[in-house]
């Protein structure tokens, strides 16, 4: 289980962790999502003894990182890929960690197969590697001494749909033999379909932490018709409270079948009708998104 409790990390007057708890659990996959400069990374180094605390602790099984004696024997790390030394072919750099780690060679042919790096992308410089050949050299390196916990920042970057499939699946399989695995992404869709729990995190806090289940629990009903404003109207004069979503969208706490009789009655034809699962979560994420949004990238 990695603990992180009262994390705070300060650079030169500037916040970039503020007081950050949560746990990542065994047998589950752990989302840790929010976007750019939210503090995913710092908060990662911090538990890979890259980044020391200002205040608070991270700790694998109530141990700090820097206290395992042969950290990659418990705790897989992938923080960024590109930091592979790019000289190095992928076989070499999983030579080097297995030898490292005092691990027999035959377990680089498991990695090498494990992560379909075939033979002769293995004997190919990292420097002449996409990017999403190093994420799966970086996933190999950080499951190279079987852990039995994962710590993979932005892992998911530069995959193409089938490897994205490929690591999601990886994943599922090593957290259901039990392994803890905890993930970061900027990216809500790409986390909501690997993660079991969340943690999100804006602006160097978290605002939003369960499982996936609860945290897109559905919040109401999201209905759109050709005139929103007709529909939102029809609902308002029904003792129905609603609001216009930018989107076009109207949401609403009464349930579908309750809208789908005010518009039925009101000679409102909907174009969509269903439960607005998720949105709750997506609506605070782009609020958050919208918030640390650098000036003129925003417009
Ligand atoms: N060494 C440092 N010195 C000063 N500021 C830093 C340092 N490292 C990180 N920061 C700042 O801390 C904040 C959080 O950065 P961090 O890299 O943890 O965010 P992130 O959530 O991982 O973002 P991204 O999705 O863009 O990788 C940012 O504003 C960043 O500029």
């Amino acid at each position: 289980m990695i603990t992180v409790d009262s994390l705070t990390r300060r650079y030169a007057g500037f916040t970039a962790v503020d007081n950050v708890s949560f746990t990542a659990q065994p047998g589950r996959v752990t989302g840790f999502l929010g976007p750019n400069g939210a503090g995913k990374s710092t908060t990662m180094r911090v538990m890979v003894g890259l980044t020391a605390p200002t205040s608070g602790s991270a700790t694998i099984d109530g141990v700090r990182f820097a206290d395992l004696p042969n950290p990659g024997l418990e705790v897989g790390v992938l923080l960024d890929a590109s930091a592979q030394h790019a000289g190095r072919t992928g076989r070499e750099i999983l030579t080097i960690a297995a030898d490292t780690m005092g691990l027999p060679r035959k377990r680089v042919d498991e990695m090498l197969e494990l992560v379909s790096l075939t033979p002769s992308e293995s004997r190919r410089r990292v420097r002449n590697y996409s990017l999403g050949m190093r994420q799966r050299l970086g996933i190999g390196t950080a499951l190279l001494g079987d852990p039995r916990v994962l710590i993979l920042d932005e892992p998911a970057n530069g995959l193409d749909p089938a490897g994205i499939r490929w690591m999601r699946d990886l994943l599922r399989g090593y957290a259901n033999q039990g392994g803890t695995v905890l993930l970061s992404s900027h990216l809500l869709h790409e986390i909501e379909v690997i993660a079991d729990d969340l943690v999100v995190i804006g602006n160097g806090k978290i605002v939003a932490s369960g499982t996936k289940e609860e945290l897109l629990a559905a919040a109401g009903t999201l209905a759109r018709a050709s005139s929103p404003r007709d529909l939102a109207h029809a609902l308002e004069q029904a003792g129905v409270p609603s609001t216009l979503a930018g989107d076009g969208s109207v949401r609403t706490d009464a349930d579908p079948a309750r809208v789908g009789a005010v518009a039925l009655a009101a000679g409102i034809a909907l174009t969509e009708l269903r439960s607005a699962e998720g949105a709750g979560l997506e609506d605070m994420f782009l609020a958050l998104t919208a918030e640390t949004q650098r000036e003129g990238v925003a417009a």
